[in-house]
C-alpha cells in the first residue's frame, strides 16, 4: 500500500452504522487495514444466535453490547496501540443511531465517511439523510442470503438511498393460495390460514369464500361446521374421524370439485386428489406418536401417511390435552412460526396441498423457515460485502469525496456466474434521482381522504412509518399546525386532515414537514381521494408527480423517489393488485435490502445481465 493511503487510513474518521453480521466483518476489515479511529453505534446486545456468524463474539459475552464487544475484539487485532493513540480508537456507541441528542448532524460531522452495515430500512433512510447533510459519503451493504450489494452515497453526485423506491412487501393473491398454488409458500400460506379455521375464531377466512360469485365455498364447511365439542370430551374415534373428514373434504372433495368445474383447464399441472381414506388406513385411534417427534422428524421430509398422522395428533392434542394456547376457537389462535404445535401443522397441512398440486414437499424444519420468510443469514456473503466496503472505503481516501461518482461503483454479489464468469458484478453509480424528495427536495402528492384521516394517523402511518421522518413540523402556509413534544399542538392529533386550523388540509392544500433532526423540508401536495370500501378506509398513496391510479401500482406507478408507492393500513393489496385485489399473506421484506434497480440494458448501469434473474423470486 502506498505511503499517502497509509498515513490517509491512520488520519482519518470512520463511522460504523451496525455491530452484526456486515459489522463483525467490517471492524475486523478495518482493524486489519491500519485504521485507528473508528467509532462504532449498534442498539442491540449478543444473543446466542449471533454467534455463528458475528464471529467476534463468544459465548461469554452474550448480553453485552455488540459494539462494545466488537470494539474490544477489534482494538486486539490492530497493529496499533491505543495506548499511543487513545483518543477514539475504536470506540463503542451503544444505542439508537435514531437517537438525535447522541448521533444528530453535527455528530456526524466529525467523521470522513459512514460505513453501514445495518438490517432494516428504517435505520438505513435516517443515516442516508444525515451524512446528505454532514456532506459526507456514504457506504451501504445489505445481504439476503447468497446475494448482496455494496454502493457507495454521496450527495449532489450520486443517487441517494431513497432515490429508488424500495421493495414492498410480497403479497400473495386469494386465487394463487386458494386455487391454483405453484410454489411451496403458497401452500404454506394456505396452510397457515386452515390451522386459524380449524381451532382459531375464523369461519370469515378466505379459505371460506368462493372465488366465483358470493356464495360461500361448500368446500371448508366440514372444517368449521364439523368441529367437535371441546366440552364433550371428544374421544379418539371421534377425533380421527374429524380428522379425516376434514383431510377428506381438502384433499378430497374440494379437489375434485375444482377439476369438475374445469377450473384447472390449460393450467400447467392439474391436480390430483389424495385417497384421504387409504393414506389414514393405518392410523390407530388413541395413537398419539407423531412424526415430528421420531428420529430426526423436523428435518426429514414426511410421506402423505405420516402428514395425515401429524394431523390427527394436533387435533387430539388441541381437543384434549390441555391445548397450547388453550383457547382453542378464540381469536387468539392465530399462526405464529414459533408456536411448535401450530407449525407441526403447517408443516403437515402445506405437504398434503403440495403434493396434490405436485409442488416440491418440505421438512418441517424447511416450512419453518419459509412461514416465518427467514432468509438464512449467510457468513460469507457479509464477509463479501464487507471487503467491498472497505475497498471502496480507500477509494474514497484515495481521491477525495469529490470524486465518488468517478471512481465508486454499486457492486452486486451474485449467487450464479456472470456470463464472464464472475460473482462480483461492478456497476457504475448513477446520479440523483431528480424526483427524490430526500436529495433533489422534490415535491411529494399524497393521495388521502383528508375527511377521514386524522392527522395523528397521518404522522404515525404516512410521515414516520412511510416516510421515516423522526419528528416532523407540520405547516400549512406559515402556520404551523403540529409540532412533536409541543403540547400546543396536541389537541391537533384527534382532528380530521380537512378540519384542522389554517384553513385545513384538502384537494390542493401543500403541507410543509420540517424535521430538524434530519435536516430536512419536503413539501406534500394533497390529493383528496375516497375509498368506499369499507375495508379500503386508512389507505394512501404516496407518488412523485401524480396520483398513482388505484390497481395499477405494481411498481409505484408514480415514480421517483418519493417512492411512488400505495400504502395502507396494512399494506395489503400491493403488488398484485392487478390481477386480485383481494391479498392476503403480507411476507415482511422490509429489512431485506433493496434489490437492484431495473437495468436498462448496457445503459442504465452498464451491466451485460441482470444478475438477479436467474434467481428465483
Ligand atoms: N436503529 C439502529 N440503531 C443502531 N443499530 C441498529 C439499528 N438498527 C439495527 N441496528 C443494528 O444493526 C445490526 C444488523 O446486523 P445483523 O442483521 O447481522 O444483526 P442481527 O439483527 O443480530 O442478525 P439477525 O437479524 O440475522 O439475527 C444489528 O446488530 C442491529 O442491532
Ligand atoms: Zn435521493
Amino acid at each position: 500500500m502506498e505511503a499517502s493511503l497509509v498515513e490517509k487510513i491512520e488520519a482519518s474518521n470512520i463511522l460504523v452504522v451496525g455491530a452484526g453480521g456486515i459489522g463483525c466483518e467490517l471492524l475486523k476489515n478495518l482493524a486489519g487495514s491500519g485504521f485507528k479511529h473508528v467509532e462504532v453505534i449498534d442498539l442491540d446486545t449478543i444473543d446466542v444466535s449471533n454467534l455463528n456468524r458475528q464471529f467476534l463474539f463468544r459465548t461469554h459475552h452474550v448480553g453485552k453490547p455488540k459494539c462494545t464487544v466488537a470494539c474490544e475484539a477489534a482494538r486486539d487485532m490492530s497493529p496499533h496501540s491505543p495506548h499511543n493513540d487513545p483518543v477514539g480508537f475504536y470506540v463503542a456507541h451503544h444505542g439508537n443511531v435514531k437517537d438525535n441528542d447522541r448521533f444528530g448532524v453535527n455528530f456526524f460531522k466529525r467523521f470522513d465517511v459512514v460505513l453501514n452495515a445495518l438490517d432494516n430500512v428504517d435505520a438505513r433512510r435516517h443515516v442516508n439523510r444525515l451524512c446528505l447533510s454532514a456532506e459526507i459519503p456514504l457506504i451501504e451493504a445489505g445481504t439476503t442470503g447468497y446475494l448482496g450489494q455494496t454502493t457507495v452515497i454521496m450527495g449532489k453526485q450520486t443517487e441517494c438511498y431513497e432515490c429508488q423506491p424500495k421493495p414492498t412487501q410480497k403479497v400473495y393473491p386469494i386465487c394463487t393460495i386458494r386455487s391454483t398454488p405453484s410454489m411451496p409458500v403458497h401452500c404454506i400460506v394456505w396452510a397457515k390460514e386452515l390451522y386459524k379455521l380449524m381451532f382459531g375464531s375464523a369461519p370469515d377466512s378466505m379459505l371460506f369464500e368462493d372465488e366465483e360469485g358470493d356464495e360461500k365455498s361448500t368446500f371448508m364447511s366440514p372444517v368449521v361446521d364439523g368441529r367437535l365439542k371441546v366440552e364433550e370430551k371428544p374421544s379418539a374415534e371421534k377425533l380421527l374421524k374429524y380428522t379425516k373428514s376434514v383431510l377428506t373434504a381438502l384433499f378430497t372433495t374440494e379437489i375434485n370439485k375444482q377439476l369438475g368445474m374445469d377450473r384447472y383447464k390449460g393450467a400447467k399441472k392439474t391436480p390430483v386428489a389424495h385417497d384421504v381414506e387409504a393414506m389414514t388406513k393405518s392410523i390407530k385411534a388413541g395413537d398419539l406418536k407423531p412424526p415430528s417427534e421420531t428420529e430426526g422428524g423436523e428435518k426429514r421430509v414426511w410421506t402423505n401417511e405420516e402428514c395425515c398422522q401429524e394431523i390427527y395428533c394436533i387435533v387430539s392434542e388441541m381437543y384434549t390435552v390441555a391445548t397450547s394456547p388453550p383457547d382453542i376457537f378464540s381469536s387468539s389462535i392465530a399462526f405464529d412460526k414459533d408456536n411448535h404445535v401450530a407449525m407441526r401443522f403447517v408443516a403437515a397441512a402445506s405437504n398434503l396441498r403440495a403434493s396434490v398440486f405436485k409442488i416440491e414437499t418440505n421438512s418441517y424444519y424447511t416450512a419453518k423457515g419459509i412461514a416465518g420468510n427467514i432468509i438464512p443469514a449467510i457468513a460469507t456473503t457479509n464477509a463479501i460485502v464487507a471487503g467491498q466496503e472497505v475497498l471502496e472505503l480507500m477509494k474514497i481516501l484515495k481521491h477525495g469525496k469529490d470524486k465518488v461518482m468517478e471512481v465508486c461503483k454499486f457492486t452486486y454479489c451474485l449467487r450464479a456466474k456472470t456470463r464472464k464468469g464472475f460473482f462480483l458484478q461492478p456497476t457504475s453509480l448513477q446520479p440523483p434521482n431528480e424526483k427524490c424528495y430526500v436529495c433533489k427536495n422534490a415535491r411529494v402528492v399524497v393521495s388521502i381522504d383528508t375527511k377521514t384521516f386524522t392527522l395523528e394517523g397521518f404522522i404515525d402511518q404516512v410521515l414516520k412509518k412511510k416516510m421515516s421522518f423522526n419528528s416532523p413540523i407540520l405547516q400549512i402556509g406559515c402556520d404551523q399546525i403540529y409540532e412533536d413534544g409541543e403540547p400546543e399542538y396536541e389537541q391537533n392529533l384527534a382532528k380530521t386532515l380537512e378540519n384542522l386550523p389554517c384553513g385545513g388540509i384538502k384537494d390542493g392544500t401543500t403541507l410543509v414537514v420540517e424535521d430538524f433532526e434530519q435536516d430536512m423540508e419536503v413539501n406534500i401536495n394533497f390529493v383528496q381521494m375516497e375509498f368506499e370500501e369499507e375495508d379500503e378506509r386508512g389507505q394512501f398513496l404516496i407518488g412523485g408527480d401524480k396520483p398513482v391510479a388505484k390497481k395499477t401500482t405494481k411498481d409505484g406507478g408514480g415514480g421517483g423517489g418519493a417512492g411512488g408507492d400505495k400504502m395502507g393500513e396494512e399494506e395489503k393489496k400491493e403488488e398484485e393488485a392487478e390481477e386480485d385485489d383481494d391479498d392476503i399473506e403480507v411476507l415482511d421484506a422490509n429489512e431485506l435490502p433493496p434489490p437492484p434497480p431495473a437495468v436498462t440494458k448496457g445503459k442504465k448501469r452498464g451491466r451485460e445481465e441482470d444478475p438477479l434473474s436467474s434467481e428465483k423470486p
